[in-house]
């Protein structure tokens, strides 16, 4: 390998998935290896079977997708055995030029997110992705240490604002007018500065209704990437993400894990299975 190359910065994750939207469509696939999708990919709920879906849906879907995003709950079950695999996915991933998003959903005090930034944003470090969700339950300030971390090594992240599970509601909608969501949204864009896409992205849940608009989000000012989950398995559709979003469409990036993932374990099928949902929603 070049040494230049390997040296040389990358270049922001803002551009990186603009590029990756632009050459491979714009969806998001979301690898969690639940118990039962391993057992119907016929594999044991163990690390070996484990190792053996996560790859091969990189390998499958890898190819056309924005974005993989392994949600590391599903790994962390299998203690340090799962996260070696997770390991082994994001270099593998990375080799393959595959952009990855961590789902950790991490949030702390900022001493120890400097801690938590490291792991999953670090350079060199064995679970860095190219970006990681956050959780803003401690206060958008709190996450400093990841912003800071994701500019320095063109990586990003995504913040909790308007999640897709109902429960959510009771948190992201307190306050109304000047609702916590809003209050995260607007912190979010004040990070996006200048004219290219930036490194902080919100999750919005393509199953939110008029949430956004209702609760007076400006999402189509954030200048970022907006992870949109909730589709399929929560029943949110092209409909949902386009009335849900509106002028932000061109933002969002829609995320499905297990309506794609039940079409394994023939590569062919999973395949096509992503393409159709990509396709369905662009
Ligand atoms: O941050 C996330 O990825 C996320 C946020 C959210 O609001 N809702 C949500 O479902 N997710 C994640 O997105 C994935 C959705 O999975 P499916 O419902 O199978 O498509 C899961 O890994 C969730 O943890």
């Amino acid at each position: 390998m070049d040494p230049e190359a390997s040296t040389a910065p990358r270049a922001s994750f803002g551009e990186r998935l603009a590029a990756a939207r632009s050459a491979r469509g714009s969806l998001c696939v979301g690898i969690d290896p639940h118990p039962a999708l391993l057992a119907a990919w016929g594999l044991e709920d163990t690390p070996a079977g484990l190792e053996h879906f996560a790859l091969a849906v990189l390998d499958a879907v890898g190819p056309v997708a924005a974005a993989l995003k392994p949600q590391v709950a599903l790994f962390e079950r299998h203690g340090a055995r799962g996260l070696a695999v997770l390991e082994l996915l994001l270099a593998r991933a990375a080799d393959a030029g595959v952009l990855t998003i961590a789902d950790a959903k991490r949030g702390d005090i900022g001493s120890t997110m400097q801690a938590y930034a490291e792991a999953w944003l670090g350079e060199g470090r064995p679970l860095a992705a190219d970006a990681v969700t956050l959780n803003p339950y401690l206060g958008f300030e709190s996450l400093r240490p990841a912003l800071e971390l994701a500019a320095a090594t063109g990586r990003g992240v995504f913040v909790l604002a308007l999640t897709s599970n109902p429960e959510g509601l009771s948190v992201q909608h307190a306050g109304g007018a000047e609702s916590v969501a809003r209050s995260i949204a607007a912190a979010a864009t004040a990070e996006n500065i200048g004219p290219a896409p930036g490194h902080v992205g919100l999750v919005v849940g393509a199953t939110i209704g008029d949430a956004a608009q209702r609760l007076g989000l400006d999402l189509p000012a954030l200048n970022g990437p907006i992870l949109a989950p909730g589709i399929g398995a929560q029943g949110a559709g092209r409909e949902a993400l386009a009335g849900a979003f509106g002028d932000a469409l061109p933002l969002v990036l829609p995320t499905a894990s297990r309506s794609v993932l039940a079409a394994g374990p023939d590569a062919g099928r999973l395949r096509t299975a992503a393409e159709r949902t990509r396709d369905h929603l662009a």
